[in-house]
């Protein structure tokens, strides 16, 4: 008889044979056990009281708390607290998958549809939780385990803690990449806020495999969570992309609320997947939930069997389990008892106590049972309804196979769960399984103490992950290159193996606005070869600052502030231009702009036969063949234009270098004793800066008619910018925008800023790899959305027609906008 030899092995805490760990926290040993009367398997959390000084004391009586009120079913169901000796033991139900964080380092990230479970149903825990007062605070990966059919169990109420009205919290909790920025400043906090924001890099790590703000040092993170910027990738459905973003709202109090989560259109994207969690949101409203509601009645089968196994009156089970005594194996036993039976046979019949005339017992008048004399025994019908006829290890959920292993006891093995997804389970993942884990971090006083930078995860971690299954990233649809023009970047970001985001989507503001070495846009080189070596040594991918640092070695000591200026048909820019001053967002007087703004080389005429051929192919399914030829034919008539083709490379702009000296002290630019200009021009090809997609600091362009002074060949930023004002809500304009490019399928970065004139407002970014910036931001007072297009690397009617389709598009929906 194998499995009594086994069970000689393990330990008995309560009536619970224990076996071997399967997880470690701080303070924490969890270990897989089996209820000895009910024969479940369950999860036992021992804490080794005397190790905790006062602080840790308080937090783990609040866990206790808060772990005996809680019941719901995304929310992983505690059934016993255990105090012997000095140990303490919270013995909940056993989730038999594992963490939600090793099935993304297994697989990577996950489809959009699996992410909507997965995330609705850790929203619908945390809606129960606030709902209720109850804070998280330690939302992770690590901490959403999964149970059967993969569906999410929240643990870890180590640093959960109750909240009321507009109390804010002041210690610090929870993991690095996962906290808000307000606890990185260090302020005082809105717990369900923070949950919010953490759950938002929950949602970005699912549907990327990547952190938001992938730092290997608090500062780095602080920094980057700070700049306000998330960058998501392309493949991130516009939907899921703009509900990331509203969790990750820097300011507390315009972030999303759990209500505005539950709410938000892509939790309702229909598949399913999400059909089923419709219907479990449904069941379960968090209004309506009442903590551990307490139940009158008794199931009189289980309370038979516990009498007959237990040895335990009619009476004291009463008392223990009305009474919800966590600390009364007692109540354990009935619950678990019953969750069995809920699970079992019972389920979904509605039949979940015996009907009147089966057998039943009086139990007392306390007891909403069926009137019948007690009869201490059990039909094989009620036995098969507990499912314990079965032998050990023989059943699925009474099976010991995990549990009785010959293992010590103590032995960190990873759960079975990797047999689940028909993985191999790899010697590496078993060694690293641990060390890989972040645990939390919780601080009163300090922000961030050095040994937290220990915590954080091995850098990439999950994208490396990516890089060892390319697979992972989404091809390109075959024949669906962008229908206009476009540089071949298109393709090549598709095959681009994402080392670190960092160095693939566009730099952050304050990078953006340095001054030194940095240049803008992309040259002549070809982008897709460039990119391509890249590829094929991403370890090579040189930095803005490396660039900057490479060209300044080349070329002179100096510090640099480098322009694009156009196109190479200008013949020539001589002179360096002043700087651009101020962001193309920046709000200037309505002078300052022009109210119109057509491309020189097309004519207002054929830009409206373009715009009418637009309207027409949108209507006609897509179909933008003809305007695409109709694009071609003019673009062949433009003498002076430098349209490209498909397929081709990008045009090359002409570049100037202001020397960033000369123009802070006013010295004409003749005067300057250093002219890079000449030396940059014959030198573009070898130019290997500025390739980065989108990527724009402060610009200027040259006209096409190659006139020699800066003065008159130079159009302006103004004048390249087409300004609109629409009168649909800010974030209609933003999905519209990015529908119609996804429509044409040209794909963009979107990052989000703050505009500060003429007052602080939120800005969003759309930077297409053609050379587009798009920004939207909202007017205050009157919250109508100003939107910018802004051609910032040539004077391409490539991308002057593309701004004129986007701004066509907007009027399609929004009748009443103007032009400024
Ligand atoms: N009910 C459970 N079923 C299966 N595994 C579990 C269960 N509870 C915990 N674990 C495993 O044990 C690990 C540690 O548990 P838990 O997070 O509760 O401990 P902790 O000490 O609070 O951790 P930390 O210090 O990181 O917050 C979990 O990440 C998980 O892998």
């Amino acid at each position: 008889m194998a499995t009594p030899r086994r069970r000689m092995g393990l330990e008995k805490i309560g009536l619970y044979d224990v076996g071997r760990a399967i997880g470690k926290g701080n303070f924490a040993t969890v270990r897989i056990a089996r209820h000895s009367i009910a024969k479940t398997k369950v999860a036992i959390k021992s804490i080794d009281v005397a190790a905790l000084d006062r602080e840790n004391l308080v937090k783990l009586e609040r866990e206790v708390k808060i772990v005996k009120i809680i019941d719901h079913p995304h929310i992983v169901k505690s059934y016993e607290i255990m105090r012997i000796d000095n140990m303490l033991y919270i013995v909940s139900e056993y989730c038999s998958s594992g963490e939600l964080y090793e099935t993304l380092i297994e697989k990577g990230r996950v489809a959009e549809d699996v992410a909507r479970k997965w995330f609705s149903e850790t929203a619908s825990a945390v809606s129960y939780l606030h709902s209720h007062g109850i804070v998280h605070r330690d939302l992770k990966a690590e901490n959403i385990l999964l149970g059967k059919n993969s569906s999410i169990k929240l643990i870890d109420f180590g640093f959960s803690n109750f909240q009321t009205g507009d109390q804010l919290l002041n210690t610090w909790c929870g993991s690095p990449p996962y906290a808000a920025p307000e606890l990185l400043l260090g302020n005082s906090y809105d717990g369900m806020k923070a949950d919010i924001w953490s759950m938002g890099v929950l949602l970005y790590i699912l549907v990327t495999g990547g952190f938001p703000f992938p730092s290997d040092s608090v500062n780095k993170l602080k920094r980057s969570v700070l700049s306000g910027v998330v960058k998501i990738p392309y493949w991130v459905s516009v939907e899921c992309a703009d509900f990331i973003r509203k969790m990750l709202v820097l300011n507390p109090g315009k972030r999303y609320s759990i209500q505005n989560v539950l709410q938000h259109r892509w939790m309702y994207i229909r598949d399913n997947v999400k059909k089923n969690q419709v219907q479990l949101l449904e069941a379960i409203p968090s209004s309506s939930i009442d903590i551990r509601q307490q139940s009158s009645k008794l199931n009189p089968t289980i309370m038979m069997f516990m009498q007959q196994h237990g040895k335990w009156s009619e009476e004291q089970i009463i008392d223990a389990v009305l009474g919800r005594d966590f600390e009364s194996p007692i109540f354990a036993t009935y619950e678990l008892l019953a969750d069995k039976v809920k699970k079992g046979s019972l389920e979904g019949t509605g039949e979940e106590y015996p009907r009147r005339g089966s057998r039943g017992s009086i139990l007392s008048g306390k007891v909403n049972v069926d009137e019948q004399p007690l009869t201490p025994t059990i039909s094989a019908h009620q036995l098969a309804q507990l499912n314990l006829s079965s032998p050990d290890c023989d059943s699925d959920d009474s099976s010991n196979s995990d549990l009785c292993d010959d293992s010590p006891l103590n032995s960190m093995e990873p759960p079975n769960h990797d047999r689940q997804f028909g993985l191999p389970r790899g010697l590496d993942v078993i060694g690293n399984r641990f060390e890989n884990r972040r645990h939390t971090l919780c601080a009163s006083e300090q922000l961030l103490s050095p040994n937290m930078i220990g915590q954080f995860p091995p850098p990439n971690l999950l994208l490396n992950n990516f890089m060892m299954n390319p697979l992972g990233f989404p091809p390109m649809p075959e024949g669906q290159a962008a229908e206009f023009p476009l540089p071949s970047l298109h393709t090549a970001l598709g095959t681009f193996p994402i080392v670190d985001y960092s160095k693939m989507l566009p730099v952050p503001k304050s990078e953006r606005r340095a001054s030194a070495g940095e240049t803008l846009l992309p040259t002549n080189i070809d982008l897709q070869q460039h990119l391509a070596n890249l590829s094929a040594n991403p370890a090579s991918f040189p930095t803005v600052e490396e660039e900057g640092r490479s060209y300044l070695s080349k070329f002179g000591g100096k510090r640099n502030t480098v322009h694009s200026l156009g196109n190479q048909m200008g013949g020539g820019i001589q002179n360096p231009i002043p700087r651009y001053q101020r962001s193309p967002y920046a709000k200037a007087p309505p002078t300052e702009r022009r109210s119109s703004w057509a491309s020189p080389s097309l004519s207002a005429q054929q830009t409206n036969h373009l715009e009418t051929l637009f309207k027409k192919a949108l209507q006609a399914n897509n179909d933008m063949s003809r305007l695409h030829k109709e694009f071609k034919n003019l673009s062949h008539g433009c003498a002076q234009s430098q349209i490209t083709n498909e397929g081709s490379s990008l045009a090359c702009p002409q570049i100037s270098i202001t020397d960033e000296y000369n123009r802070q002290h006013n010295i004409a630019p003749s005067a300057s004793s250093f002219d890079p200009v000449s030396i940059f021009q014959k030198n573009a090809q070898e130019v290997v800066f500025g390739q980065r997609p989108a990527t724009a600091i402060g610009f200027s362009s040259t006209s096409f008619s190659g006139m020699s002074t800066p003065e008159q060949t130079t159009r302006s930023m103004d004048e390249r910018v087409r300004s609109i004002v629409c009168t649909i809500p800010f974030a209609e304009v933003i999905e519209e925008l990015k529908s119609s490019l996804n429509i044409l399928k040209i794909p963009f970065q979107e990052t989000q800023e703050m505009v500060f004139e003429p007052q602080a407002t939120e800005m969003r970014r759309l930077s297409l790899p053609s050379g587009v910036e798009i920004g939207v931001a909202v007017l205050p007072p009157e919250h109508k959305a100003h939107v910018e297009f802004a051609i910032i690397n040539t004077d391409s009617p490539t991308s002057e027609l593309l701004c004129d389709q986007l701004i066509c598009r907007l009027r399609m929906v929004d009748p009443n906008w103007s032009s400024e």
